[in-house]
């Protein structure tokens, strides 16, 4: 035991020796539960640097399999790892790096379940995922869950890092970016292309944070977004403060978060919101379904058998900021004009599931007969 306490002492020792880190930083580090999101290019430096800092338990999620183009920037993994699960190759590296700690693994694509199911587990969250549905997912749930987030992002020669605390003040992710892009405007790393050494860089810096951030040293990233750009060396820490109007659409317990589909607010599927008749009769089964006819007044035939809401679309982007519901279904009469007032719905709203009738009443009352 004695031997072991040794080697333990040796292995942290160039660390331990800095005054304001110690042996009570060591001993934090022990302590610390970190759950890393993504074993990419920022969860792989992230994870080597968190492993052999010596964090106790490092939990890592993602479902993707190790393929040749990711080698250039993804360094726990070689070529004979191709085709492998990341988090079973990523779990043998770091315990070959550090036999003390342990590692949890989730092969596993994260969604609102598992974010409430993981999350409380652990003390902090590094996100070190690649998409815009994931980034306000685990946001909403870290929100929610009181935990703070270490965010990261790079394309092509940029990256940036903050660190979203989990007191009254403290900025979130929806502060910064209040709404998805729009499909296309953002390009990510397999379209845009990325230098290898860049998330290197930004993930180094997600594990430093997290180590302030257990350790009590220095000061992390709170309510700031440092941003660096590769080529020219260039690097701001811009100061940030919360946006309350760009909080709205948050989920508010843990109900509304489970039933927002986020990949969808973030464009992916944008073409699916259309629903069938057959599909209508199904969501009017459910409760909290708020059907709203969009046609002009007069318009025949009427709606029956179901409550609905007349908000014509001439006068509806007025009106768009009192819709609240879980499910909307917009309806006219042959399906035009309802997805256009679900797209008008859609550009201000990430939460509620909005669809619209495909064919209009026209179809819905002749599927009825
Ligand atoms: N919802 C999610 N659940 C689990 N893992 C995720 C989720 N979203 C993204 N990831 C993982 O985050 C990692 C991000 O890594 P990175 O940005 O380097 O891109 P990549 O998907 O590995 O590669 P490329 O974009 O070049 O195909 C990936 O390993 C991906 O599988």
């Amino acid at each position: 035991m004695m031997q072991q306490t040794g080697i333990i002492q040796e292995r942290y020792h160039r660390q331990v020796l800095l005054k304001e880190f110690g042996e009570q930083g060591q001993q934090r580090l022990a302590e610390a539960k970190v759950l890393v999101l993504g074993a990419g290019g920022l969860g792989c430096p992230a994870l080597l640097y968190l492993a052999a800092a010596g964090v106790g338990t490092l939990g890592i999620v993602d479902f993707d399999t190790v393929s040749i183009s990711n080698l250039h920037r993804q360094v726990l993994y070689g070529t004979e790892d191709i085709g492998q699960l990341k988090v079973l190759v990523a779990e043998q590296k770091l315990k070959a790096i550090n036999p003390d700690i342990n590692i949890l693994t989730y092969p596993a694509k994260l969604d609102t379940a598992l974010c409430l199911e993981l999350f409380d587990s652990y003390d902090i969250i590094l996100d070190g995922t690649d998409n815009f549905a994931t980034r306000y997912m685990v946001n909403d749930a870290c929100v929610l869950l009181q935990k703070p987030l270490v965010y990261g992002a790079v394309s092509r020669f940029e990256g940036q890092v903050a660190v979203f605390a989990t007191d009254k003040t403290a900025v979130n992710y929806r502060d910064l970016f209040p709404q998805p892009p729009v499909e296309g405007e953002v390009l990510n790393c397999a379209e845009a292309g990325v230098l290898g050494v860049l998330p290197g860089i930004i993930g180094s810096m997600q594990a430093n944070e997290v180590i302030k951030w257990i350790t009590g040293m220095g000061e992390v990233l709170k309510n700031q977004l440092y941003t660096y750009h590769a080529l020219y060396n260039q690097h701001m820490t811009v100061e940030l403060s919360v946006v309350e109007e760009n909080r709205k659409w948050m989920p508010k317990n843990e109900q509304e978060f489970l039933s927002t589909n986020y990949e969808w607010l973030c464009g992916i599927g944008v073409d699916a919101k259309e629903i069938d008749s057959k599909q209508l009769e199904a969501l009017i089964a459910q409760e909290k379904l708020l059907v709203i006819d969009v046609r002009e007044e007069g318009e025949l035939p009427a709606i029956t058998g179901v409550q609905h809401l007349k908000m014509p679309l001439s006068g509806l982007k007025e009106q768009l900021h009192t819709i609240d519901a879980d499910t909307v279904v917009f309806i006219c009469q042959s399906g035009k004009r309802s997805l256009q007032a679900a797209n008008w719905l859609a550009e201000i709203n990430t939460r509620i599931n909005i669809y619209s009738l495909k064919g209009g009443v026209l179809h819905w009352k002749t599927y009825k007969q």
